[in-house]
């Protein structure tokens, strides 16, 4: 079906030898005995992207997500398995890929664009298009040696764009660009979706991934270690990443359908989260703007030479709207004994777009939790806000604006 992606046991592994010359004896004679030992990147991969998806492909430095995008947009060959893709594919992959170091701006659009199947008369008809959306300037008849690594990006990025693809694979290539370069390509890119084109996208960008994509890939040692809504998936990685051997991942289903994830240690542990108004009442609804206290009462189980909290809250799409820890405030509490209860209580005004949000917990003994995750908790807390006084606005903060307005 046009803009599906179908991938059945796909496999990928790269000969390994044992010197360069096992290289070069392999070559000569193919026929005695194999000189090198393969080195599986990839095993097994089964998964399949609806047209009009748009999915996020993560995980660590080496999981294997640009040799998986590498095969489906055909520039490298599986070992084993098969890829199905149903329509004209086009693909963000190396920077500078497809394009001679020579030749123009303009030059090479055409040589791309060709390469992606356009005839020199639709690239006629096109270019004027590209070379808006680039916005290079003169920049379009100087040789691509001249051009920075971003404006390499946005001829790239104008130029596979330019006419509507099924399926749309970028790996990471849009970090490159300048912030207004990012926002524009974003929005275009949701304009793409919005029309049908399936994106499949490799970022390190957590923003990138739960903003554009309905669901996330985990790749994790060549295998797919989770598959589901990204925020779920975000949150598993990110407690994954904080893995050591005494650490626990639980992830469980929430009353709202959506997966709690927690992991950590267990020496800390988040005993009684809670979100009061000023007279101690429990909220579960906030209004605009009002003045609210996050309670958090904190059990320890063994010493810890330092203990910090960090709290974040998340919008319903998972990014954090506001997050900050008592290291950063520089209020790590020292030398807590076993068996201790600390509480803290964080007052704030809720100048929040109305919606639903959640609250993640941290309690480390740093400013990260890559080192000492006591305990990490994703949707600790959920609450809604609602605009009960304020004028209507959008989006996610209310930042009470005045408007002065004179007229002569
Ligand atoms: N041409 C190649 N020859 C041999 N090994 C390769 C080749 N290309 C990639 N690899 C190996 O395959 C593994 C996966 O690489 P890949 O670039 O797909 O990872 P990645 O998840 O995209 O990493 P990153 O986040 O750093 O971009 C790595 O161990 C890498 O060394």
């Amino acid at each position: 079906m046009r803009g599906s992606i179908r991938v059945t046991e796909l496999g990928k592994a790269y000969k390994r030898y044992p010197h360069r010359w096992a290289r070069l004896l392999d070559w000569l004679d193919p026929f005695s005995h194999q000189r090198h030992d393969l080195h599986w990147v990839l095993r097994d991969l089964n998964f399949v992207v609806e047209p009009g998806e748009a999915v996020g492909v993560i995980g660590v430095n080496g999981a294997g997500k640009s040799t998986l995008l590498k095969m489906i947009a055909g520039t490298t060959r599986p070992t084993t398995g098969s890829i199905h893709i149903g329509g004209r594919v086009a693909a963000l992959l190396e920077l500078g890929m497809g394009f001679h170091k020579d030749f123009t701006g303009r030059q090479n659009a055409y040589m791309a664009g060709q390469l992606l199947g356009l005839t020199a008369r639709e690239l006629d008809a096109l270019m004027p298009s590209i070379e808006a959306f680039a916005d290079l300037g003169d920049y379009m008849d100087q040789p691509l040696r001249v051009y920075s690594s971003g404006m390499q990006m946005r001829l790239a990025f104008s130029v596979a764009t330019a006419r509507r693809p099924d399926v749309l694979i970028i790996d990471e290539a849009l970090s490159v660009g300048d912030q207004y370069f990012q926002h524009k390509s974003f929005d275009h890119i949701r304009g793409l979706a919005e029309q049908g084109t399936t994106l499949l996208l490799v970022s390190h960008d957590k923003q990138a991934i739960q903003s554009l994509c309905d669901r996330a890939i985990l790749l994790d040692n060549g295998a797919i270690a989770m598959e589901g809504e990204p925020e779920a998936v975000m949150d598993y990685y990110n407690a994954k990443l904080a893995a050591d051997q005494n650490q626990v991942i639980d992830q469980n289903m929430t009353g709202d359908g959506k997966i709690q994830t927690r992991s950590g240690t267990g020496e800390a542990t988040v005993r009684d989260i809670c979100l009061c108004d000023e007279s101690g009442h429990v909220l579960k609804v906030v209004h605009v703007g009002q003045r609210v206290t996050l309670s958090i009462t904190v059990d320890t189980l063994t010493d810890l030479p330092r203990l910090v909290l960090g709290y974040g809250i998340k919008d319903r799409l998972g990014q954090v709207v506001f997050g900050i820890n008592t290291h950063h405030t520089q209020q790590v509490l020292e030398h807590v004994k076993a068996g201790s209860q600390c509480q803290f209580e964080i007052t704030f005004e809720a100048n929040l777009g109305p919606g639903t949000y959640s609250v993640q917990t941290a309690l480390t003994s740093a400013d990260t939790h890559l080192n000492n995750n006591y305990e990490w908790c994703d949707r600790a807390l959920l609450f809604t806000v609602i605009n009960k006084d304020k004028p209507d606005f959008s989006g996610v903060s209310w930042m009470n604006a005045r408007i002065v307005i004179e007229k002569t």
